[in-house]
C-alpha cells in the first residue's frame, strides 16, 4: 500500500489565488491487480504550475477535487508490458505524489529522447508550452520569412518559444517582459528587440521605438490593456494569435475597453483564439520538430524549479506573478 499526497482546491479562487485556498491531503492507494485497470503505480517527478489552471479551476473543477494539472512520472511498479518499471511517461493526474493507471491515458517520451536531456522539458519547450508556441506561429499567426513577431509573457514557457521558432523562420522579433533580469534573458536568446513592459513610460512609444513600421505578427499571451495598445502596431493585414489572456485570469470584476473593432476594420486584422490541443493529431510532428531544435541548441530552454511538493501552491502564485523566468516546474 502506497500513501500519495494531493492538494486539493479547498476553495475556488476569487481573485488572485491564496495558499488558504488549497488544501494538502494524503490518499492511501490500493495495490495493483491482475486484470482491470490497476495495472501501473507511478511517482510524480516534476510537476508543472501552468496559468491555464487558474480559468480552467473555476469551468472544471469544484471544491474539493485534486487540482488538475500534468506531470512527468516513473513508472515504479507495473502489471503492463508496455510500461516496464522505470519507464518516464507523461500524465495528466494532478497534483499528486503518486497514482495509479492502466497506461491508456498516458504518453511515452518521444522514443528519440536523449538520456542527458532533462525530462522536466516534457512539461515546457518539448511539451504542450512548446506545443502552443508552434502550432500558434506556423497555423495561427501563419509568419513568413521576413515578417516581424511581437510576444508578450516573452520570457515565460510559451513566450520564449515563440520568440525563437520566430527567429529560426527568419523573423524579426520583438519581446516584452516583466523585468529588467528578463529582457537580458530575452536578448541573450536571440530576440531582436526586448523591453520591460513595467517601466516603460509609454507601452505605445516602445512598441513604435521597436518596429517603426510596426507588426505583422503578433502572439498574444497577455490580452488586456497590452493588446488594446498593441493592435494600432500591427500592418495592415496583420494576425493575432489570441494564446491566452493572462492579465485577466484574476479579474474579479471585467475589465472594460478600449475596443478593438475600428483598427480591425481599418487594417483588415486577422484575430483568432485558440487552445493548443485542437492539434492534438499533430502532436507528434510538433514534439519532434521541438525536441530536434532544442538538442541542436536552436532552442534554449530555462526552467524556475521549485523545490518540494508542498510548494505547489506557492510556485503556482508565484508564476502568476511573474516570479518565473522560462517554465515553472515543481520537483517532488
Ligand atoms: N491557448 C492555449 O492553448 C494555451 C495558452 N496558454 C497561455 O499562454 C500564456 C503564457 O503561458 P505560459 O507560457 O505557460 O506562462 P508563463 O511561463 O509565461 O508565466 C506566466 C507569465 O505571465 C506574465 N504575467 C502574469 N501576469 C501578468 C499581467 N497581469 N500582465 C502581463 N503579464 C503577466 C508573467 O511574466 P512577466 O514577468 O513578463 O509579466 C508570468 O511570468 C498564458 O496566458 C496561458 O494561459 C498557455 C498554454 C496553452
Ligand atoms: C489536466 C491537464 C489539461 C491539460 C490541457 C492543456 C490545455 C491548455 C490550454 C491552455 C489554455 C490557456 O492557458
Amino acid at each position: 500500500m502506497v500513501t500519495a499526497k494531493a492538494w486539493v482546491l479547498k476553495k475556488h479562487f476569487e481573485g488572485f489565488p491564496k495558499t488558504s485556498d488549497f488544501d494538502l491531503k494524503t490518499i492511501e492507494l490500493p495495490n495493483l491487480k491482475d486484470g482491470g485497470k490497476r495495472k501501473l503505480l507511478l511517482e510524480s517527478v516534476f510537476l508543472s504550475v501552468d496559468p491555464y489552471m487558474r480559468p480552467y479551476s473555476r469551468r472544471d473543477m469544484k471544491e474539493g477535487d485534486i487540482m488538475i494539472g500534468t506531470q512527468v512520472a516513473r513508472t515504479v511498479e507495473s502489471k503492463n508490458p508496455a510500461f516496464t518499471v522505470g519507464t518516464f511517461v507523461v500524465a495528466r493526474s494532478g497534483w499528486r505524489t503518486h497514482f495509479i493507471s492502466d497506461g491508456k491515458d498516458l504518453q511515452l517520451l518521444p522514443s528519440s529522447w536523449p538520456e542527458s536531456l532533462p525530462k522536466s522539458l516534457a512539461l515546457g519547450a518539448v511539451g504542450m508550452p512548446g506545443l502552443t508556441a508552434y502550432f500558434g506561429l506556423l497555423e495561427v499567426c501563419k509568419m513568413k520569412p521576413g515578417e516581424t513577431v511581437l510576444v508578450n509573457a516573452a520570457a515565460g514557457a510559451v513566450g520564449s518559444v515563440v520568440g525563437q521558432l520566430a527567429k529560426i523562420g527568419g523573423c524579426k522579433v520583438v519581446g516584452c517582459a516583466g523585468s529588467d533580469a528578463k529582457v537580458a534573458y530575452l536578448k541573450k536568446i536571440g530576440f531582436d528587440e526586448a523591453f520591460n513592459y513595467k517601466t516603460v513610460t509609454s507601452l505605445d512609444e516602445a512598441l513604435r521605438k521597436a518596429s517603426p513600421d510596426g507588426y505583422d505578427c503578433f502572439f498574444d499571451n497577455v490580452g488586456g490593456k497590452f493588446a488594446s495598445i498593441a493592435i494600432n502596431h500591427m500592418k495592415k493585414y496583420g494576425r493575432i494569435a489570441v494564446c491566452g489572456a493572462i492579465s485577466q485570469y484574476n479579474d474579479s470584476v471585467p475589465q472594460q475597453g478600449p475596443y478593438m473593432q475600428v483598427p480591425m476594420i481599418f487594417k483588415e486584422l486577422q484575430m483568432e483564439g485558440f487552445i493548443v490541443t485542437r492539434w492534438n493529431n499533430r502532436r507528434e510532428e510538433g514534439l519532434k520538430a521541438l525536441l530536434k531544435w532544442v538538442v541542436e541548441g536552436k532552442v534554449k530552454c530555462h526552467e524556475q524549479v521549485t523545490e518540494g511538493f508542498e510548494n505547489m501552491p506557492m510556485a503556482f502564485i508565484g508564476m502568476l506573478k511573474g516570479e518565473n523566468l522560462g517554465k515553472a516546474i515543481v520537483k517532488v
